[in-house]
């Protein structure tokens, strides 16, 4: 697996989770009602926020945390059927501006 590629697969991996649930930690999120799932899903990126910025203010951890923060953004955006393509062309667009 490239780190290019990395994201993608990651990406792909969270859709199948929610498409074909499994006994994993995206897929029980995922699994609960929908209403549930995303207040679950939305108060991890509450903590994983918080957690940036003491990382950060302690210059201690922030890769780690900032992995925690984009993975559950990713996992959001997936829970909620955007593609990872809208995401990527959002950011295209405004390189490119
Ligand atoms: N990248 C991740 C990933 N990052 C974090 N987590 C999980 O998110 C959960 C909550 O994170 P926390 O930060 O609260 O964990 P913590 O250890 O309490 O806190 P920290 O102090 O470590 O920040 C933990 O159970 C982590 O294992 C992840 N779980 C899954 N993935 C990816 O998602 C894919 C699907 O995961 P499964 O559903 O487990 O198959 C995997 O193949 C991975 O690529």
């Amino acid at each position: 697996m490239t780190k290019e590629k990395i994201i993608r697969d990651i990406y792909e991996t969270l859709e199948d989770r929610k498409n074909n649930p499994i006994n994993s930690y995206t897929s029980n999120i995922m699994k609960d009602s929908k209403k549930l799932a995303e207040d679950k899903i939305l108060e991890k990126i509450g903590e994983e926020t918080a957690e940036v910025i003491i990382a950060s203010k302690n210059n201690e951890n922030l890769v780690h945390e900032s992995a925690d923060l984009i993975f559950h953004t990713l996992l959001l955006l997936a829970y909620k059927g955007i593609s990872l393509d809208e995401l990527l062309d959002e950011f295209k667009r405004r390189h490119e501006l």
